[in-house]
């Protein structure tokens, strides 16, 4: 059967359920996606003095054809795009500034070195996002940053971040869409602490400083995240899940919550319905750890499914930020940007096809039985069909055919690198 035979048939079983499938369609086109740049060149960026991947993150794997330069970049990007749909936005670090092979500190950064990627976001009607870069760096050396004790060091990422912010305004005001500029940092401990409270202590006064200037949220919002644990910082980090989440109610931030971030039983589905009843909005960063955060290029898993169903249900598409987070260079780069990112929009498509009110109803009911057993029959009905479709009334590839073309564009433009 074709794919639009399939689709009719498939629609007919959802449409007994009260799902409009054009209806769907409609809100699922509105929701963008973050894609990380960072995946494209293995999170090395452009510095001209170009540093060592550090901060307690790692990149495994030497698959052909990384991204060297920006045009390079862009263009893996824009291929990845192509066989993506719907409208999206590029997430960028500072550290993919352009500088004219000129080094230019971090804390001298200006909007002017972003302005290829401006006009770039302009030409193919993207979003831009943004992040300070606080490692890969000479003052990142120690493993701290804001939180570090010595005040020279924390006053030059202080000013980074307040730069940042300001690229992220121009990026907002140029683009028209507000930029969600997210602050990391690796700050943490490999061993034991004698003392956990003053760290925390000073990332709370550095943070205080880095925001202190307010900026139009049309232009610039900004998000935490927190971390559990990273390569050298083992037994402590500063900036933990409690303290973003009480610094981001306090300051009406909005934190920014990794999938791999967290303790291998604990998921982020479980905190989304819990944090936006206290926060208008938070941030995600979808990530796939296996054993620890290893920024898996992420699949239509459980969880995946779960974060899909709890943003559907709770009716959170405009109040969940969703980015996403790995790098993976053991394979075909702009493949993994397309697995990654055409896997998150089918767990939101995946959601926006199961009758969530009526499985409401049974659970306020007690009517347990029935919950279980629609939500897991729900699990084998026809929405492969329906994503079909979907992929082709967006004029994007049909089920893997988007493979062949990542294979030709390997052919003619990556191994050629
Ligand atoms: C490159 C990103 O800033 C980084 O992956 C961060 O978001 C993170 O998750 C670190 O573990
Ligand atoms: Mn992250």
């Amino acid at each position: 059967m074709s794919v639009n035979e399939n689709y009719q048939q498939a629609k007919q079983m959802y449409e007994k359920w009260g799902i409009n499938v054009e209806e769907v369609f409609a809100k699922l086109k509105t929701v963008p996606i973050s894609i990380h740049c960072w995946q494209g060149d293995d999170v090395a960026g452009f510095e001209a003095d170009q540093k060592e991947l550090s901060g307690g993150i790692d990149v495994t794997g030497n698959y052909l054809g990384k991204a060297t330069t920006p045009e390079e970049l862009r263009n893996d990007l824009e291929k990845a795009l192509s066989l993506i749909p719907g409208k999206h936005r590029v997430n960028l670090h500072a550290i993919y500034a352009e500088t004219d092979g000129k080094v230019v500190e971090r804390d001298e950064l200006e909007p002017k070195h972003f302005e290829n990627w401006v006009n770039w976001a302009k030409e193919h009607g993207l979003g831009l996002d943004f992040n300070p870069t606080l490692f890969s760096h000479p003052k990142a050396d120690d493993g701290l940053t804001l939180a570090h004790p010595d005040k020279e060091i924390r006053d030059f990422w202080i000013k980074h971040c307040i730069a940042s912010r300001k690229i992220a305004a121009y990026f907002g005001k140029e683009l028209g869409t507000p930029t969600l500029t997210n602050v990391w940092i690796p700050d943490g401990y490999k061993d034991i602490p004698s003392d956990r409270l003053t760290p925390r202590k000073r990332l709370k006064d550095s943070l205080d400083k880095i925001f202190a200037e307010k900026i139009d949220e049309k232009y610039n919002i900004d998000a935490v995240e927190s971390k559990l644990f990273g390569i050298g910082s083992e037994a402590y980090v500063v900036g933990s899940h409690e303290f973003y989440m009480g610094y981001a109610l306090k300051n009406d931030k909005l934190c920014l919550l990794d999938t791999g971030h967290y303790h291998p039983t604990e998921v982020v589905s479980n905190k989304i319905s819990a944090m936006l009843l206290y926060s208008e909005k938070l941030a995600l960063h979808v990530s796939r750890p296996v054993r620890w955060d290893s920024d898996h290029v992420v699949i239509l898993d459980d969880e995946l499914k779960e974060i899909g169903l709890e943003i559907v249900r709770n009716d959170a598409l405009d109040k969940v930020m969703i980015g996403l987070d790995f790098f993976d260079a053991s394979i075909n780069r702009v493949a993994a940007w397309t697995i990654g990112t055409r896997n998150m929009i089918k767990s939101l498509l995946y959601a926006m096809l199961v009758p969530n009110d009526y499985l409401k109803q049974l659970q306020e009911e007690g009517n347990f039985t029935d919950r279980l057993a629609l939500m897991e029959e729900f699990k084998t009905y026809p929405f492969g069909a329906i994503w079909d479709y979907y992929c082709q009334e967006m004029g994007v590839p049909v089920r893997e055919s988007w493979l062949e073309e990542v294979k030709s564009y390997e052919k003619d433009v990556l191994s050629k690198r």
